[in-house]
């Protein structure tokens, strides 16, 4: 064998002739581009091995074919292209194309009242499929917010009921007897609990997009729960948290039903698939609810 020939099993005949659904590679790591970040993503990237007698693919062309990723900003024609690379790279060998992108986003929050700033991570994955000449791509994404228990809200106030009415007895109600007991603990004598809850979104995109709405998913579902959870806070901060969560006291159905409207308000997406988990401090198992639109044409 000349000392230049190197072998290429990839290229024999398989030993058992099986088409693969998907053969290629998880967690790559790749600096990607997004709206002016560089984010340290990890890649997924695949295709179908649709010729069974092919013993395999060409793992290295599909890592190559990634290197479109690191010079401009991720968008669906970007990942298309992308796609479409993996199979002139594979003619002949794979008719289905696939790429998942998954980083963690970084988003500069203002506080609710004070003049102040801090840094949201969401963790997103961008999962793209070029499959029968079809191009598909959905945006997953992780929301953090706070849900107060609307049914403990409620015993609450019967408590705090009983308390007044207990301290009060028998006594004339006076305008400044009245906003002392408010200011006192027996004025709060049983508080709902609260909990730190997240929603997971998939959306499939409308076709032909000129960018990723993922900003404006996350800001939307986070306008629809209006409890997102804060990065700076000063009293005042937290002072106008707790009036948000009051105002908006929310079972996991409650959020699912929110999520709901606010998705299918929000433009590009075509199909979606919402799930909550509420990590119950009452209990030591979540609440948890789903909701979906279209899901199932995916
Ligand atoms: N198909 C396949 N390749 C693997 C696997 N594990 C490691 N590899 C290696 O991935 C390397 C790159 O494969 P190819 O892209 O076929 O490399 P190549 O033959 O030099 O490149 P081309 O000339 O473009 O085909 C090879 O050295 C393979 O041995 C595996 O499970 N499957």
């Amino acid at each position: 064998m000349n000392a230049l020939t190197l072998p290429d099993i990839a290229a024999q005949a398989s030993r058992q002739a099986l088409p693969l659904e998907w053969v290629g590679m998880c967690g790559i790591a790749l600096p990607v581009l997004f709206d002016g970040q560089r984010l340290a993503a990890t890649v997924d990237a695949g295709v179908s091995l649709d010729d069974g007698n092919a013993r395999g693919i060409h793992m290295s062309r599909l890592y190559l074919a990634l290197e479109m990723l690191e010079r401009e900003s991720l968008s669906p024609d970007l990942l298309r292209q992308v796609l479409e690379r993996f199979l002139e790279s594979h003619e002949g060998l794979a008719d289905s194309a696939y790429l998942k992108i998954s980083a963690d986003l970084m988003l500069k929050r203002p506080a609710l009242i004070s003049p102040l700033a801090g840094w949201k991570s969401y963790r997103v994955s961008i999962n793209a499929r070029l499959k029968n000449a079809m191009f598909h791509v959905e945006l997953k994404t992780e929301v953090p917010y706070s849900s107060t228990c609307p049914c403990s809200a409620a015993l609450s106030r019967q408590l705090i009921q009983q308390q007044f009415i207990d301290d009060f007895a028998n006594r004339p109600l006076q305008h400044a007897d009245i906003l002392a007991w408010l200011g006192s603990t027996n004025g709060i004598v049983a508080t709902p609990h609260s909990q730190r809850s997240q929603a997971t979104l998939r959306v499939m995109l409308d076709d032909f997009l000129d960018e990723f709405p993922l900003i404006a998913l996350i800001n939307d579902a986070e306008a629809a729960l209006a409890t997102p959870v804060q990065t700076a806070v000063k009293r005042a901060d937290e002072q106008a948290f707790a009036l948000a969560n009051g105002q908006n006291l929310m079972f996991c159905e409650d959020a699912a039903r929110r999520l709901n409207l606010a998705l299918k308000r929000s433009p590009g997406i075509r199909a979606f698939h919402a799930r909550v988990v509420h990590a119950e401090s009452l209990h030591a198992h979540d609440a948890v609810a789903e909701t979906h639109f279209n899901w199932e044409a995916r």
